[in-house]
């Protein structure tokens, strides 16, 4: 139990903490210009913010009686970390009201990893929180401009962590940022393709090779923002409401069409997928509206000015593309629309209109390809009369290989990770997804519901 006694003067207070196995919460630095000891911060629902008795700019004099005037702060610590049961603190408490606290209402969203004991900046280690790319964290202060203090969202533990602010992360990561810039998304031009499966299950064009689809180079990097956090708050679709779109990313070949198409038949009044735009001639069996919407080069062209494709790309002279207002049209018909497009695209997509829900589809381990993918055949792939072919180890490793870069280079904007491994599993894991999106809260960018 804590003491509070005023001693000789007002001004200095002895305070007597009890240390039980818990760090006490605070940490310390010396005042250059005076030379005092200073509580440099109180973490949030640890010992000492508890107690209440400490505060941020109070000058340390004594621990259990020993002068620290002349003392370096890990010396401090050192007699502080031998210390059992109760320890005095003699401090002159600094003049400087706390601040109400408005902490503790800020989620945010973690858009990297980070081990405090890789950060050479941290002013203490084992003050820090780490955290996945992808956790929800609640922030408990910002007071320090550098370092915030956050905790799990969720973690019965009160006490909170540092994390590195976001402006001082977006500053150090803007600094690395040249390393990250000279590697592109696509790893062959053989893969090149600008705009992909979203067609194919419309389409029945069997000689299509979305190889030969163009995109353009500036797309396959992603120059914009460096990300760090973002402010998350809990979501949950109403009855009235459009279904989330549903954004489905995966390299070349690792079974995205097929998991597509299961959960298409699965429920074809339930999900849906967009009918693409195209410049070539209508075919005697297609129908307008069916297969494509067939439009002629010169609107294509007018609506590329105007922004109304999300992707588009040209093979054999003609134009082909996914059009926003066609996602539009399968949300109006209360379905949930499925899409799959580059990753590059997904940021143009996360709009309170569409508040997406992205899945990466990953690929397993080489071995478990060369295992599950035996009878399999990659239709991006085509030998000369236009017939799919079955996959090569080149193919698996290039599958392999665009996921990592996937993964480092847009892995902020996966709100679920599915390994297509055994077929029947990825897609039971798919199904349930869906249905938990549908009916559970799940976190969203602020943005989307507060714009
Ligand atoms: N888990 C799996 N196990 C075995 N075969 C699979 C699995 N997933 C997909 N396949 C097969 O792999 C092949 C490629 O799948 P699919 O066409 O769906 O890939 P994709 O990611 O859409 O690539 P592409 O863009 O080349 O079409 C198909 O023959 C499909 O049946």
């Amino acid at each position: 139990m804590p003491d509070d006694i005023d001693e000789e003067e007002d001004s200095v207070k002895i305070i007597r903490l009890v240390k039980n196995r818990e760090p006490l919460g605070a940490t310390i630095k010396k005042d250059e210009p005076t030379g005092a000891v200073v509580v440099a911060r109180i973490m949030r629902g640890g010992a000492a913010d508890r107690s209440g008795l400490i505060h941020v700019g109070d000058e340390l004099r004594e621990v259990n009686g020993i002068p620290v005037e002349d003392k370096s702060p890990e010396e401090i610590i050192q007699i502080l970390a031998q210390s059992q049961g109760a320890i005095t603190f003699k401090i002159i408490p600094s003049i400087k009201e706390d601040t109400p606290s408005k902490e503790g209402k800020m989620f945010i969203k973690a858009l990297f990893d980070y081990d405090p004991n890789e950060d050479k900046a941290i002013p203490c280690k084992e003050a820090g929180l780490s955290f996945k790319k992808g956790d929800i964290l609640q922030i408990m202060s910002q007071d320090d401009a550098t370092w915030w203090q956050a905790k799990h969202e969720g973690d019965a533990n009160p006490r909170a962590g540092l994390i590195p602010s976001k402006h001082f992360q977006e500053r150090r990561l803007a600094l690395r940022r040249p390393e990250i810039l000279v590697q592109p998304l696509q790893v062959s031009n053989r893969k090149s393709s600008g705009f992909r499966r979203s067609f194919r299950l419309s389409r029945k064009d069997k000689k299509t090779n979305k190889s030969m689809y163009e995109c353009k180079k500036s797309d396959q990097y992603d120059t914009a923002d460096v990300p760090t956090y973002e402010e998350v708050t809990p979501y949950r679709r109403q009855m009235n409401e459009n279904y989330r779109l549903v954004v489905l990313v995966g390299p070349v070949g690792v079974g995205l069409n097929e998991l597509k198409r299961k959960l298409l038949i699965s429920d074809t009044q339930h999900y849906g997928v967009t009918v693409p735009h195209t410049t070539r001639p209508r075919r005697s069996q297609e129908s307008d509206g069916v297969e494509y919407v067939f439009i002629s080069k010169h609107l294509f062209e007018t609506d590329v000015q105007n922004n109304k494709f999300i992707e588009y790309g040209e093979y054999k002279n003609n134009y082909y593309g996914t059009s926003i207002d066609s996602v539009r049209s399968v949300l109006a018909k209360n379905k949930v629309c499925l899409l799959d497009v580059q990753p590059h695209t997904v940021k143009h997509l996360r709009t309170l209109e569409f508040k997406p829900y992205v899945i990466f589809i990953k690929p397993p381990s080489i071995e478990r390809l060369r295992e599950t993918r035996k009878n399999a055949k990659i239709i991006s792939s085509r030998d000369e009369q236009g017939a799919a072919k079955p996959f090569t180890e080149e193919d698996f490793k290039e599958m392999i290989k665009s996921a990592q870069i996937m993964e480092s280079q847009y892995g902020h904007l996966f709100d679920k990770t599915i390994v297509n491994d055994d077929l029947t599993m990825a897609f039971s894991e798919l199904k349930t997804t869906f249905d938990r999106l549908e009916t559970d809260t799940h976190w969203v960018p602020v943005s989307w519901l507060h714009s």
